[in-house]
């Protein structure tokens, strides 16, 4: 059932294969599908909820790519998203183990995996970096427990910590920080006693063990098939443990994963490794993509639609590059050009491409030139009918009322959006005739259909700027920028040429 996500997808949304861009109503009815599809992975409803909103937002408006349904575009969409917020800031399998002896605290359920996974991860940070590791078991309620830890540790070749009987936790770990420290040890496992459920006593424990302990890391290990129960027990540590990051077990078994995201989603705290098996080398540190794809029970649809969207990208700007040498450009190019530029990272992104325009962007965000506007303004060009995208000229008062209904908006927006085309067609027009268009497009274009800046040298800039001098007198030029450059911003010299004001 969960593997035909992207087949349910296909089914909603292959009535629309012919219509251009997804639209608001679509992308619900497929996103109901996606929240079913989480929850059935265990992703927990309010996180479920969260990121269907998030996904909303980034799906609507988008244009359909040739050579896959709508569909798998979705489904490509939430791959993308589940990635994101999957995703920890830096290398997940970076410790900070630096400064010896470095302890690591080991929390977590019985039977989670806590013990297996200190010994891999021990054997690793041996193995990988060269580490002196030390493993001590805290476990005083099972001697069994603390005796496991010294078998695996016999096993992968590391010391552990000789065990006396009847000393408490708290003093067990300062003998093995006293250790560490003497026997010249880089890192120092402590594993902790396990627990069926969250309870004070033993939180109290583990709390008293940090304080003398003073991790450098406090990693949750986690069983992944317990789904839901999972996001409990990670919430209540973090509260009052605090952990680092987290330890996905027994992520070879048939779970959907789908803790992975709710607990990244609650706590914020990054999935570090994940547990494939019994084995003292069933270890991996943790990978967003393989996960996402899990949770979604998808093959190779993220590769294909990637595929189709260079393709059909390449072609576009190809065939708009021709377009725009002849002196043509209509409101379908202009929202091709609006959609490369949401696609580009929006006016921010854009703008952090060109050198020393950090400043500008700043300023052209509280001028309110953002996102926003430019999925507005393409919203706009979608309400009107093709032969007004094709002949912006037909658009008396009545249908640029329709048009700004369709959208949403006001009458006075469409017309801002319809100087600003005018300004950009009138360009394009002297530049098509004198032939300088196509000298700026050859110098210009990148495989995106955007003028590639950021890979051009201080000449091209220069011989670009050159050639589009003549036809293009200020920012009114750049969509999205009808309104010139926000005031007191001037432009690295290189580009005055290409954005002077009028
Ligand atoms: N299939 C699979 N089994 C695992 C994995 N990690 C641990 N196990 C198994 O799960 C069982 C419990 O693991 P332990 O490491 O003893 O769990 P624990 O959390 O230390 O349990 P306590 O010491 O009782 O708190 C053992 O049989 C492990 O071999 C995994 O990633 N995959």
């Amino acid at each position: 059932m969960f593997e035909s996500l992207s087949e349910r997808l296909g089914g909603v949304f292959d009535r629309l294969t012919k219509q251009g861009a997804l639209s608001e109503a679509d992308v619900d009815t497929a996103l109901r599908e996606v929240r079913v599809a989480l929850l059935e992975a265990d992703v927990s409803l309010p996180v479920a909820r969260d990121f269907v909103k998030a996904v909303k937002g980034k799906a609507t408006g988008q244009s359909v790519t040739r050579s896959v349904t709508p569909g798998q575009q979705v489904v490509k969409i939430v791959h993308d998203e589940l990635v994101r917020m999957l995703a920890g800031d830096g290398p997940a399998d970076a410790l900070k183990i630096d400064n010896p002896p470095a302890a690591v605290l080991m929390v977590g359920l019985q039977g989670s995996g806590k013990t297996t996974t200190t010994a891999k991860l021990a054997k690793r940070l041996k193995e990988k970096n060269g580490k002196r590791v030390l493993l001590a078991s805290l476990d005083t309620n099972r001697p069994a427990a603390m005796e496991q830890l010294a078998i695996l540790a016999g096993q992968i070749g590391v010391d552990s910590l000789p065990i006396v009987k009847g000393e408490s936790a708290v003093q067990i770990a300062k003998r093995a920080k006293t250790q560490a420290a003497m026997g010249g040890y880089d890192v120092l496992f402590l594993d902790t006693a396990g627990r069926l459920h969250i309870d004070e006593v033993l939180m109290d424990e583990v709390q008293s063990v940090r304080d003398i302990a003073q991790p450098r890391e406090t990693l949750l290990v986690v069983d992944g098939l317990t789904g839901q129960d999972a996001v409990n027990v990670a919430t209540e540590f973090e509260a009052k443990v605090g952990i680092t990051g987290v330890v996905l077990t027994r992520m070879d078994g048939d779970g959907r994963g789908g803790a992975a995201l709710s607990m990244r989603a609650v706590t914020g705290k990054p999935i570090r490794f994940v547990g494939l098996g019994e084995k003292m080398d069933a270890l991996e540190t943790f990978e967003p993509e393989r996960v996402a794809g899990r949770i979604l029970g998808m093959g190779d649809i993220v590769a294909l639609v990637e595929k189709a969207r260079e393709t059909f990208e390449a072609e576009q700007a190809e065939r708009m590059a021709k377009r725009f040498a002849k002196g043509l450009f209509n409101m379908n190019d202009l929202r091709g050009q609006l959609e490369q530029m949401l696609k580009m990272g929006g006016m921010q992104g854009l703008m952090g491409m060109l050198p020393g325009m950090g400043k500008m962007a700043k300023a052209a965000e509280e001028a309110g030139f953002d996102d926003r506007m430019l999925r507005r303004q393409i919203a706009l060009i979608n309400s009107m009918t093709k032969k007004e995208r094709a002949n912006p000229d037909l658009l008396q008062a009545s249908r640029k009322k329709r048009i700004a209904q369709g959208a949403g908006l006001e009458v006075q927006e469409l017309n801002r959006l319809l100087k600003q085309h005018k300004q950009m067609a009138d360009m394009m027009k002297k530049m098509g005739k004198g032939g300088m268009m196509k000298q700026a497009v050859k110098a210009m274009m990148g495989k995106s259909g955007m003028p590639d800046l950021k890979n051009m040298s201080p000449e091209q800039l220069e011989d670009a700027a050159k050639a589009m001098k003549s036809g293009m007198g200020g920012m009114g030029g750049m969509p999205g920028l009808g309104g010139g450059l926000p005031r007191g911003m001037s432009l690295p010299s290189g580009l005055s040429g290409l954005m002077k004001k009028k």
